[in-house]
């Protein structure tokens, strides 16, 4: 907390209100998020958890992995080319297009490391299209994964998992992320994983804190 005091926030809102069109859909918000915070986004459907997630990524687009709700993958492609995308940032145009077309072995050992790590070894080389929602889910955080960034957002990034899977993967994207902020719907991953918890109620913050000393049932008077 004293450190969080000291740093410069990555992002910072001040009683802030996000409108769209002639919609007020945040109001009056205040946070800071430091480097190296886990936050978990909570509140029930139409809260603001998504509107906030995009809004504070439009802020530095270019330092943040994003997780979508919708994946936005292309449907036509593989597995492969789709978690390739995450890092088109880092080449030119003819590094990418050859590399879409036959990938570069350091690319190719990379992400068939990563679709292994990620349970999606054998579906690699098909376009998604032919994938289970889950395994699709897997390829957007494949994807968001080959960013390469310090910061993961993430809205609903393991909705689509079992209750083993989501776990793996959660602890993955902690493991290779300094900074999250991911909406979650599933309690006990919220208070197991991360150390904040953020409260959006009718796009307002209703409680913004540590996630020590919540327990379930505080978390579900969230939803009330
Ligand atoms: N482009 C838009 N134009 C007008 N209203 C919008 C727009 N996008 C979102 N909203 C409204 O803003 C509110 C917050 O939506 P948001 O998607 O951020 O909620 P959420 O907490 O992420 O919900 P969910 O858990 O269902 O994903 C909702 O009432 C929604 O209808």
């Amino acid at each position: 907390m004293l450190q969080n005091a000291l740093s410069t926030p990555l992002f910072s809102l001040n009683h802030a209100n996000l409108d769209i069109g002639r919609t007020r859909i945040l109001h009056d918000i205040s946070l800071e998020v430091h480097a190296g915070e886990k936050i978990v986004l909570i509140g029930p459907s139409g809260a603001g958890k998504s509107s906030l997630l995009e809004w504070l990524y439009q802020q530095q687009a270019g330092s943040i992995a994003l997780c979508p709700q919708a994946s936005g993958l292309v449907d036509v492609l593989s597995s492969y080319q789709n978690i390739f995308m995450g890092g088109l940032e880092r080449h030119g145009s003819i590094y990418n297009l050859w590399n879409l077309i036959r990938p570069h072995i350091a690319d190719r050992q990379h992400i068939t490391r990563l679709a292994a790590d990620l349970g999606i070894a054998d579906q690699l080389w098909k376009s998604v299209d032919q994938l289970s929602g889950g395994q699709r889910q897997r390829v957007a955080i494949g994807r968001a994964l080959f960013r390469q960034q310090p910061v993961f957002f993430g809205d609903e990034p393991v909705s689509a998992l079992d209750p083993a899977q989501s776990e793996i993967i959660l602890k993955l994207l902690i493991e290779r992320h300094q900074t999250l902020l991911v909406s979650l719907h599933n309690r006990r991953l919220a208070l197991d994983h991360f150390d904040r918890v953020i409260a959006l109620k009718h796009g307002r913050i209703q409680y913004d804190g540590p996630v020590s000393g919540l327990t379930s049932d505080a978390l579900d008077g969230f939803y009330a």
